[in-house]
């Protein structure tokens, strides 16, 4: 797998943009070629911001959404319709703009869903979900594209820097304990994001240009660095602004 691909933007609204632009255009590829299009959205600001400037954008009419799979990269544990849960944000933001088939629209299950508060069982039922999609491509989906929020300890996901998860074999695992709240979330594994066709990394900010910095070091590592480890199958992209790449504003 070849290292990322960084792209750098002016600030973190023309990158929301610019990869509301990429995410359209690489789901009608994806339809030309398959006639269907598997997709992963993240949490967090900048991956809310992608989906927002997609739903109000005339080009997010150039794909059938009907024929577009929506998965979640990770999800706060919380019940259904929480403003925290990343599925509200994604609905608000686009999901609720364009004609989705529902039943092609795969939320991680909430703490109020049929495993009520038990993130395990409710984990091993996201795992099944993404495994019955498989469809003999084994444990999940061959996304097309799979975005994540980086988070400034370079998180991804809700894999956080030296848990255990970052060395789960399974597709989906729960989280406990988050230094980010809400504390307990589910989470993607690295072999289901690995599995994804592209992994496009999104982060903005100066907040971010540690995580960025270390993610491009070349000792980097998983473990400290979580986001080194997500990587696409085909291509990876780090999608940033000058202020997360650590460059002055105007200087592009
Ligand atoms: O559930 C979550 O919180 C997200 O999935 C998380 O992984 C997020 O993408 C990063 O923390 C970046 O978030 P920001 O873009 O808001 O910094």
């Amino acid at each position: 797998m070849s290292g990322p691909r960084t792209i750098t933007h002016r600030d973190a609204d023309v990158l929301a943009q610019a990869a509301a632009a990429r995410l359209v255009t690489a789901i009608a590829d994806a339809q030309a070629e398959r006639g269907t299009a598997s997709i992963v959205l993240t949490g967090g600001g900048v991956g809310t911001a992608v989906l927002a400037a997609l739903g109000s954008s005339p080009a997010r009419d150039a794909v059938d959404w009907r024929a577009v799979d929506v998965w979640w990269g990770d999800e706060r544990f919380l019940p259904a319709g929480d403003p925290e849960r990343n599925e509200t944000g994604a609905r608000e933001a686009l999901l609720d703009r364009v004609d989705v088939d529902p039943g092609r629209v795969h939320a991680m299950p909430a703490s109020d869903g049929p495993d009520g508060d038990d993130v395990d069982a409710a984990a091993r039922r996201y795992a099944d979900e993404l495994a019955a999609a498989g469809s003999g491509n084994g444990p999940v989906p061959a996304f097309d594209v799979l975005m994540l929020g980086v988070g400034p300890d370079a998180h991804v996901a809700s894999l956080f820097p030296g848990m255990p998860q970052l060395r789960e074999s399974g597709a989906v695992v729960p989280v406990r304990d988050a230094p980010k709240p809400p504390p307990t979330r589910i989470s993607l594994t690295y072999p289901s994001i690995g599995a994804a066709r592209e992994v496009w990394l999104l982060a903005a900010g100066e907040g971010k240009a540690d995580a960025v910095r270390r993610a491009t070091a070349p000792d980097a590592a998983p473990e400290r660095t979580p986001v080194v480890g997500a990587r696409g199958r085909e291509r990876t992209l780090f999608l940033v602004d000058l202020a997360a790449a650590g460059e002055k504003p105007g200087h592009r």
